[in-house]
């Protein structure tokens, strides 16, 4: 698993003539080639920007990522010798600079060019300096010459890897997805990733309407879910730009941040009023926090210290006293006899796509092998603290079978004592409900992905 929390301190970067959300930009992408995750490694850098430049350095950076398979397409045919050839950080560069070329219409094409030119001479030197000017002014020249539709060059001949090419992600992924769904569903699937993720805001202690009044009141713009999206009760969508760490109600703990498909998956899980409640992979905290809401108590447990202090964070700006926060591996649970226990497995999180544009890249087929044995084995773990006649979900925020249903059916098949219960009715949407397993997708219901299901352990 690659580490999940962020790079140490940045030392302060020499930024001269190149612009700060461009230097950023540059060192996030070196941190993920080292294995850190996108998000953390933004956070840590960002601290800096003031709220429009980071803003842009988070449109080209997630931008950049999106769009990394078709970039690369289009400057492997303008590199002599082809890209495999360059330093992964003069390769990340040219990426960088094609985005703001091509996707960026804010940015005039000398700008993108000079400052891409300058961080490659910075970093690299002369000699990479002049390679990226001449690859970039290539690439412009074709632009302002055809048109950036004509750039793409020979479309494969085969219709999977035609996709793979169009929408800009790694083959195996749309091999695995065009074997489960039609194409036309795959590629609903991948426009869907390739979509900028909303804001949704979850209220809490006053009404959703109250939240509504007060955010309008600051300036906040409330945007309504595309048609034909599942929505989860109370939820408000906000439109893209807000400085969200900024407002007034944030930092008064009226509300949290959740996608939709998360919220469904406590709404499913149904757990009663007043319940002793284990959350064992707790962190950022967006269940665990959902569960208070009904809980006497809930023991948020997780592996990271790290990203535990996310939940502390929000603990304290919500001003919650019921979520017990703790270090502890699930496979060996550090509490016991609770009336329910949430099981939200660390998985390869291919629902969450949109959001993690790096995950894609980041994941190898070996990993939907590794994932679903630990998966099975924290289940097995865990269900041991569940009282009799208690219940137990099982979650995700992946669309993979291997990571959904089959560590469920093989626990099913050895543990006799428990059984599979539907929620109450009207706990959730009928649509995203799959024979009593909640079953939510992008492509088909306009949030993130998720799966759970519900099992009840003999009284
Ligand atoms: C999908 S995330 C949980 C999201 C969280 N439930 C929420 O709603 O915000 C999975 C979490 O499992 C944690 N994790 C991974 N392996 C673990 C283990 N063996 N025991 C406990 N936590 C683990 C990861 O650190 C990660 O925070």
């Amino acid at each position: 698993m690659p580490p999940t929390d962020a790079p140490p301190m940045p030392r302060r970067p020499i930024i001269g003539g190149v612009t700060p959300a461009r230097v950023l930009a540059a060192e996030t992408l070196a941190d993920l080639r080292k294995g850190f995750l996108l998000d953390p490694s933004f956070e840590r850098r960002a601290g800096g920007l003031d709220a429009r430049d980071r803003r842009w350095a988070q449109e080209l950076l997630w931008g950049t990522l999106r769009k990394r398979g078709w970039l690369d397409a289009l400057l492997a045919a303008r590199v002599s010798g082809g890209l495999a050839r360059l330093d992964a950080d003069v390769i990340d560069l040219l990426r960088l600079g094609a985005y703001q070329l091509l996707e960026m219409t804010s940015v005039p094409p000398y700008a993108a060019i000079a400052q891409t030119v300058e961080l490659a001479k910075r970093r690299h030197g002369i000699g990479a300096s002049k390679l990226v000017n001449a690859v970039l002014r290539r690439l412009e020249r074709d632009r302002a010459a055809h048109g950036a539709e004509s750039l793409a060059g020979v479309v494969p001949a085969d219709a999977r890897e035609a996709l793979a090419a169009r929408h800009s992600h790694p083959q195996w992924l749309v091999e695995r997805w065009a074997d489960r769904w039609p194409l036309d569903e795959v590629e609903a699937l991948l426009a869907a990733n390739n979509r900028e993720a909303p804001v949704v805001a979850r209220p809490w202690g006053l009404s959703a309407d109250a939240l509504a009044a007060e955010l309008t009141a600051a300036g906040v713009r409330l945007a309504e879910p595309a048609p034909g999206t599942v929505w989860a009760r109370d939820s408000l969508q906000l439109a893209p730009g807000a400085a969200l760490t900024e407002l007034g109600a944030f930092r008064q703990g009226h509300f949290h941040v959740q996608d939709p498909a998360s919220t469904l998956v406590t709404q499913y899980a149904a757990f009663p009023e007043g319940a002793t409640v284990a959350d064992l992979c707790a962190a950022p905290g967006g269940k665990a926090l959902e569960l208070s809401r009904t809980a006497a108590v809930v023991y948020a447990g997780d592996r990271s210290y790290v990203r535990l202090q996310r939940v502390r964070a929000n603990l304290r700006r919500l001003a919650v006293e019921n979520v017990i926060p703790f270090v502890g591996d699930a496979r060996e649970p550090a509490v016991g006899a609770v009336d329910a226990l949430l099981l939200d497995a660390p998985c390869t999180g291919t629902g969450t796509f949109r959001r993690h544009p790096d995950a894609r890249w980041r994941l190898k087929p070996s990993d939907m092998a590794v994932m679903p044995a630990l998966q099975r084995q924290i289940l097995r773990a865990a269900a041991r603290i569940v009282k009799p006649g208690g219940l137990l979900v099982y979650s995700t925020c992946s669309i993979e079978p291997e990571e959904n249903d089959a560590p469920v059916d093989d626990f099913l098949a050895t543990h006799p004592e428990w059984t599979p219960e539907p929620p109450p009715a009207g706990a959730v949407p009928d649509a995203v409900l799959d024979g009593g397993r909640l079953r939510v997708l992008p492509q088909r219901h306009g949030v993130d992905g998720a799966f759970a299901v519900r099992l009840r352990r003999a009284g």
